[in-house]
């Protein structure tokens, strides 16, 4: 492994997720700075992982060779100005972006210089070595193109694509979409409750189906996903029933219609900010 270092500007969620799924998959934890304006999330991730830490954003971009800036997309303009205000020479630096909605261009633009930028799309399974990161590269060297590739299979898998806005079509295939498992898993939690489980059965229950199902497309790669559900299906039986259901609600192109909102409001993004 690279002895690069790597600051995560804004360590939430995201990067929270990142950085443990990059420490528990052997990254030195020596060369990774998190920072954060709250302290209660630094002292956090530094308990946690073992990084170092600092709310001096700027004492972090002057330390690391590899700058991930992981706030809110709202909050970019704020940071990449004061990055600008900072003294600090960045040209050298690689940039990763995890933020949705903002372009290399305008990333640039907001930074004031053509830095060399890699745009991620990772997703909050990485904490776990499950995630998936959308790669998007502008002028990296070759060994950094290794670098970051290295960095985000700590976190699971990773997909380089050719075109920015395919970043887009990241987002709402594997960005977003825990949250749409999430919801799905609510709803069965929520009717298992409505039908008498207590709410730790209820949770049980269908965070063991999830895994299990998860598991079985995973392990059976030769399956296909429509084959395992109809493996499940009996004629005429209870699987059966449900799924005409859900088919008959229109939960294919239901889903497809989100994934495509995902997408455009990706784009609004792009325009906005
Ligand atoms: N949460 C997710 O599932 C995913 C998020 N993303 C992207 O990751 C980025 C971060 O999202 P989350 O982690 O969910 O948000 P978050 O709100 O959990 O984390 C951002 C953190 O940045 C800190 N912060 C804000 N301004 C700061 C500043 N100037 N200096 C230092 N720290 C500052 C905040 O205190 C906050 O803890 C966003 O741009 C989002 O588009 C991308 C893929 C998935
Ligand atoms: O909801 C969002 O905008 C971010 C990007 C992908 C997941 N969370």
């Amino acid at each position: 492994m690279s002895d690069k270092t790597i600051a995560f500007i804004g360590t939430g969620n995201m990067s929270y997720a990142i950085i443990g799924g990059m420490v528990k998959n052997g990254f030195n934890a020596n060369n990774i700075i998190a920072t954060n304006r709250n302290q209660e999330k630094l002292a956090k991730v530094a308990a946690d992982f073992k990084v170092k830490t600092t709310s001096d954003n700027n004492e972090a971009l002057r330390d690391a060779d590899v700058i991930v800036l992981s706030v809110k997309p709202q909050m970019m303009g704020d940071l990449c100005k004061s990055f600008q205000e900072s003294g600090v020479d960045f040209s050298d630096k690689l940039f990763i972006s995890v933020a949705a909605g903002l372009t290399v261009k305008r990333l640039r633009e907001m930074l004031g210089q053509d830095v060399k930028m890699i745009r991620c799309m990772p997703n909050t399974p990485s904490l776990l070595g499950r995630g998936v990161s959308g790669l998007y590269g502008a002028g990296e060297t070759p060994s950094e193109h290794e670098f970051v590739q290295q960095v985000f299979e700590c976190t699971g898998i990773v997909v380089w694509v050719e075109q920015e806005s395919q970043i887009n079509d990241i987002i709402a295939v594997t960005g977003s979409s825990p949250a749409y498992f999430f919801l799905f898993m609510e709803a069965i939690e929520e009717k298992a409750k409505a039908l008498g489980f207590n709410d730790a059965d209820a949770r049980r229950l269908v965070q063991q189906t999830a895994l299990g199902a998860a598991e079985m497309a995973l392990s059976q790669p030769d399956i296909t996903i429509s084959q395992l559900r109809s493996n499940v299906t009996s004629k005429g039986g209870t699987t059966h029933a449900a799924v005409e259901h859900l088919k008959d609600k229109g939960l294919t192109q239901t889903v497809a219609d989100a994934m495509d909102a995902c997408i455009t409001r990706a784009q609004q993004m792009e325009q906005e900010l």
